[in-house]
Order: structure tokens, then C-alpha cells, then sequence
């Protein structure tokens, strides 16, 4: 058995989203192709004119990659979860001629060059052939395409008719009249696979020589019932292939070609937009009422689905805006968050299967009583020739019912029953691929742990930065003020200094003055006063401090004193007596 992801209770799980990069055709390689992709295990970088895309996702198949590792990554962990009851979608989605058809149905009988859905029921008939024979599984399987907003049933006898889409709650969205096909063996699928893509409206257009013109949706459905619990469950898995999306200058579409573009681009941007309302944190409605296309895959995408998108792209440089726009259509599907529940079957097909085979039973041994009394008939006398009819119709009808029940049976498949002598080549290639995957999972929880911590670093290193960034601002915006005062305060500086200069210079011009008028003093003194009396009169001359002059002791009613009493009352007529007391006081 093979051994992936253990199930899981209902979860929450983004679409994944995976690159395919397809490989360029032999006409391509004689034009000069300038190199514009990049890619390594996740990352997908375009380059143009030195201007460097660069994406994420979570795998990246360059132009080598084979069908079967394609198959291993993305299907084979849907596939599991479907056989255990979920439902699952994958999606491919492209420029025109990039690979879609090819990545989702191939070249069909082709182990290499085989797409997913014929992997699919080689993986799918593998793992019943390898379950517990407690286990019974119904498989069934419907194609439909949808072609200018029609629903067509790529099954039918009468593949023209338009189907109807119907809505009834509880039952969610449906199409009436699309047969579902029970299959027990890879021949049928291929059968059925060739007969539907054999009734695909496709076209030659400069893109592709074969082109899909319409929307594709192949369901497979697997009902599992166990004896011995009782327990039925019922996965769902879509296989879609869109329509490509193409411009009109590339294409060189004119006439109906043109309009039928106009439709394909037309329904892609419808479930563009209800991509961008599902990404969209503030959207309260999602537009899936806008399209059939949208209205089918409601659960795929914002429901109850595991899905996977797979974006097709062209390695041309001729191709690279239409690259660029896939890139960016792929970037916003893996924002899509999905709600996986376990699907518990209560319109269980296997209890239909079986109790229609009960009541064939029940018609058989009728018919065989009924033959045992004609033949008892019979012996007694001799047979009439409408005895004989008789019983050759009885003989009939018991083959025809044996036969249905026969047919029944068979679409019931058992557990350990052979079903895949061819997929056991296919097992074993899944099973190498299984290998090689768990180890690169073990690798890649590895990386993604150290990526992890990396991670925590670089956001403890980038707050540290932030906070060094701020506090550096900070310091600038002081250094910025405290060099503004100081420039202020050099100013005020400059000019004082200026000022005081000019004073000091006044000053010492004021020095020199007085200087001067002292020895012109001395020299008069010193012309006109003999010594002796000079020295007498310095004797009785004293300072006064009150008045800051200088006095000559006892002269009372004198020069100096006058000047003063003038200078204190200089309207006052001069009154001796009170010079002279006051004088006498001091
Ligand atoms: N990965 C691949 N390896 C080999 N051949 C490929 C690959 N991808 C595409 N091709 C080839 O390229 C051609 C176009 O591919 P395909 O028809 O699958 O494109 P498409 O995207 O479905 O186009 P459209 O939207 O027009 O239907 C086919 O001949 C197909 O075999």
C-alpha cells in the first residue's frame, strides 16, 4: 500500500498551487529564444530587460519534468484523501498551447506521456486491488464540457444537447440528464476517455494545432463501504481543463474563432473574479452565480474540496506578458483557503447496486420455480410444443437476469480483487515516485524548519534594525537642534564680542583722555604751586565717600561744597548755615 499524508478531520487547507513550464516544440527551437525563465524546486523568476519577476509556489515543473512525477506531487495526495471519503479538485489553467490538455489527459495508453485522469484510475484500481476484502468500492465516472456558457454531456448518445444546471437545497448544485458511467477496469476508462475528448469542440488555431475550445470537467467519484463497520464513505474528485486563454493579436483569431475567444476570456475572467472576492478579506459576496463554470465548482474553490491549480506556461519570449499574467492569475488562487470535511455517504450507489441485485435474485429463483413446475408438467404427460416454449423463454429470461445481476456485480468492486495487471507497471512507478517524494518531504520538512528559524531571525534582526533605525532618527533630529543653538548662540557671540570691542576701544580712548587731562593737571599744578604749600594743602585734602569727591578739611563754606548743595536742590536759593552744620556733622 502506498504510504502518504495520514488523514486528517476536517481542516482548513489553501489551494496548492504548481508551475508547469512546457518544453518548446521542435519548430520553436530554430528561432533565437532569448532565456526568460528561471526556475528552481518552488521559485519561478522572469526576466526582461534586466527587470527580474520573481514567484513562489508550492512546486515548480520545468520543461523536463515527467508525467509521472507531475502525477506523484500533485494528484497522488488528493487521490489518497478521495478514496478516504474527501472530495478533490485540480485544476489546469493557461495561456493556449501551453500543455493543459497534455498535463491533465495526455497521450492516453502511453505509460510515459499519459496525463493525470488515465493515472488517476491506474492509481485508483491499484489501491483497491491492494484493500481488504471488507471493502467494496463503486467507481463512476461523468464528462461534461462547457462550451459559450452550454452544457454538453461528452458521454451521451446525443452529445448536442444543452443540459441544465439546477440548484435544490440540500442537494447543492446539479446537471440534470448527465449520465454517470460505473466503471470496473482501466479498458472501460480508456474507452470512455477516448469517446469524451473525441467530442471536445477543438480547433486549429495559430496556437495549437488541436485547441480546447471549451471548459472540460471529468468527475470521478468513489463510494467505499466497509462489512464489517457498516461505514460508507463517497469521494468526489474534478479534473478541469480550461479553456485557453489567449490574446487576439497572438492568436490571429478572426470571425467565430474571435468571439469564441471573447467567451473563453470572457468566463475566465468571471472565475478571476471570483478569485480576487475569495482573496479578498472584505468581500460579502462571491460572484460564482456569474458563470456555469463558477456556479459547478463552487466546493473547489472556498468549499469543501482539496484542490490543486496547476498554471501552464509557455518558455517563449515572445510569450512572456501572457507568462507574467498567468503567474499573477496563479498568485492569488493560493491565497484561497478551503473547508476539507469528511463526506458521509446516505445515497449510498453500492446499497443501490446491491439491492437491485437482491431483487434480480428474487426475479431469478421466481423463474426458476416457475421452470421446475413446467418441467414437472412436462414429465408427466409429453411436451406440447408450447410447453417447450415455455420453457425455452424461462431459459431466456433466467440467462438475461443472470447477466444483469452478473453486470452488477462487476460494477461493485471488491477489495483484493485484481483489477490492474496493466497498473502494476504504473504502481510501481507511483511507488518509486512515492519514495523519492517522502524523502524529498523529509528533506523539505528539514529546510522548511530551518527556513523556519531563519525566518525568526530575520524578523528579530529586522525589528532590532527598525528600532536602531528609530532611535538613530531620533539622535539625528537632536544633533540637528543642538547644531542650530549652536550656530544661534555663535552668532549672538559674534556680535557681542563686536560690541564689546567697540567698548573696550571707547574705553581706552576714555583712558587716554583723562590721562592726558591728569598731566596737564600735574603740569599745572606743578608751574603754579610751590612745593611747601602743596604739601600742606594735600595734608587737609580728603575723599569724600558719600559724595565721591575730594575736600579740603575745614574750608566750609567753599567751592565744593556749594557746587553740591546746588546740584541737590537747584531751584533753592543757597542757605549757608546749613552747609556749614552739615559739614561740621561729618
Ligand atoms: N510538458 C509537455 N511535454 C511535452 N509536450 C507538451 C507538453 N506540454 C504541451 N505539450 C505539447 O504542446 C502542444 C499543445 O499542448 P496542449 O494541447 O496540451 O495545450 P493546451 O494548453 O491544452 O492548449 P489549448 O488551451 O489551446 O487547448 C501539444 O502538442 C502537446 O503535446
Amino acid at each position: 500500500m502506498l504510504e502518504f499524508q495520514d488523514v486528517k478531520t476536517d481542516t482548513i487547507e489553501n489551494v496548492r498551487v504548481f508551475i508547469r513550464v512546457r518544453p518548446l516544440r521542435d519548430e520553436e527551437k530554430t528561432v533565437i529564444n532569448k532565456e526568460v525563465i528561471q526556475t528552481d524546486s518552488n521559485v519561478i523568476n522572469l526576466t526582461k530587460q534586466g527587470v527580474v519577476k520573481s514567484f513562489k509556489f508550492t512546486k515548480i515543473f520545468d520543461s523536463d519534468s515527467s508525467q509521472i512525477e507531475l502525477y506523484s506531487h500533485v494528484a497522488v495526495p488528493i487521490v489518497e484523501r478521495v478514496l478516504q471519503g474527501y472530495n478533490g479538485t485540480v485544476f489546469a489553467y493557461g495561456q493556449s498551447g501551453t500543455g493543459k490538455t497534455y498535463t491533465m489527459i495526455g497521450d492516453v495508453g502511453d505509460a510515459d506521456r499519459q496525463g493525470i485522469i488515465p493515472n488517476i484510475f491506474s492509481h485508483i484500481f491499484a489501491q483497491i486491488t491492494l484493500a481488504d476484502q471488507d471493502n467494496s468500492y463503486a467507481v463512476t465516472v461523468t464528462y461534461l464540457e462547457i462550451y459559450n456558457e452550454e452544457i454538453r454531456d461528452l458521454l451521451s448518445d446525443a452529445p448536442d444537447k444543452k443540459l441544465t444546471l439546477r440548484e435544490k437545497p440540500g442537494l447543492g448544485v446539479y446537471i440534470t440528464e448527465l449520465l454517470g458511467f460505473a466503471v470496473d477496469s482501466l479498458e472501460a476508462v480508456t474507452e470512455i476517455l477516448v469517446k469524451g475528448n473525441k467530442r471536445r469542440t477543438t480547433s486549429s488555431t495559430k496556437l495549437n494545432d488541436v485547441s480546447s475550445r471549451s471548459h472540460a470537467i471529468f468527475t470521478v467519484s468513489v463510494e467505499t463501504k466497509n462489512k464489517l463497520t457498516n461505514k460508507t464513505t463517497f469521494g468526489k474528485l474534478n479534473l478541469v481543463d480550461l479553456a485557453g486563454s489567449e490574446r487576439a493579436s497572438k492568436s490571429q483569431a478572426t470571425g467565430d474563432r474571435l468571439r469564441e475567444a471573447g467567451k473563453i476570456n470572457l468566463s475566465l475572467s468571471v472565475l478571476g473574479n471570483v478569485i480576487s472576492a475569495l482573496v479578498d478579506g472584505k468581500a460579502t459576496h462571491i460572484p460564482y452565480r456569474n458563470s456555469k463554470l463558477t456556479r459547478l465548482l463552487q466546493d473547489s474553490l472556498g468549499g469543501n474540496s482539496l484542490t490543486a491549480l496547476i498554471a501552464t506556461i509557455s518558455p517563449r519570449y515572445h510569450d512572456y506578458e501572457e507568462s507574467v499574467y498567468t503567474l499573477m492569475y496563479a498568485d492569488r488562487v493560493k491565497h484561497i483557503q478551503n473547508h476539507v470535511k469528511l463526506n458521509v455517504e446516505n445515497n449510498s450507489i453500492i446499497e443501490n447496486f446491491e439491492s437491485k441485485i437482491d431483487e434480480l435474485k428474487r426475479q431469478l429463483r421466481l423463474l426458476e420455480l416457475r421452470e421446475q413446475r413446467e418441467q414437472r408438467r412436462a414429465k408427466k404427460k409429453n411436451k406440447s410444443n408450447s410447453q417447450r416454449e415455455d420453457l425455452d423463454n424461462i431459459e431466456k429470461e433466467k440467462s438475461l437476469l443472470e447477466s444483469k445481476i452478473g453486470m452488477i456485480q462487476k460494477k461493485i468492486l471488491v477489495g483484493g480483487e485484481n483489477l490492474v495487471e496493466k497498473a502494476q507497471q504504473q504502481l510501481d512507478l507511483l511507488e518509486d515516485a512515492a519514495k523519492e517524494l517522502r524523502h524529498l518531504d523529509s528533506s523539505h520538512v528539514l529546510l522548511e524548519e530551518i527556513l523556519f528559524y531563519k525566518e525568526k531571525e530575520k524578523t528579530i534582526v529586522k525589528k532590532e534594525f527598525a528600532d536602531l533605525q528609530e532611535e538613530d532618527k531620533e539622535l539625528d533630529l537632536k544633533i540637528d537642534e543642538t547644531a542650530k543653538l549652536i550656530k544661534k548662540a555663535t552668532e549672538i557671540l559674534i556680535g557681542k564680542e563686536g560690541e564689546y570691542q567697540n567698548e573696550i576701544c571707547a574705553l581706552l580712548q576714555d583712558n587716554k583722555n583723562l590721562a592726558k587731562e591728569l598731566s596737564l593737571v600735574q603740569f599745572v599744578i606743578e608751574h603754579s604751586i610751590p612745593g611747601e604749600y602743596l604739601r600742606d594743602l594735600l595734608s587737609v585734602i580728603v575723599f569724600n565717600d558719600d559724595t565721591q569727591e575730594w575736600q579740603i578739611k575745614g574750608v566750609a563754606y567753599c567751592g565744593n561744597n556749594l557746587r553740591k548743595v546746588k546740584s541737590r536742590q537747584a531751584n533753592e536759593k543757597v542757605k549757608p548755615h546749613t552747609v556749614y552744620f552739615q559739614y561740621q556733622k561729618k
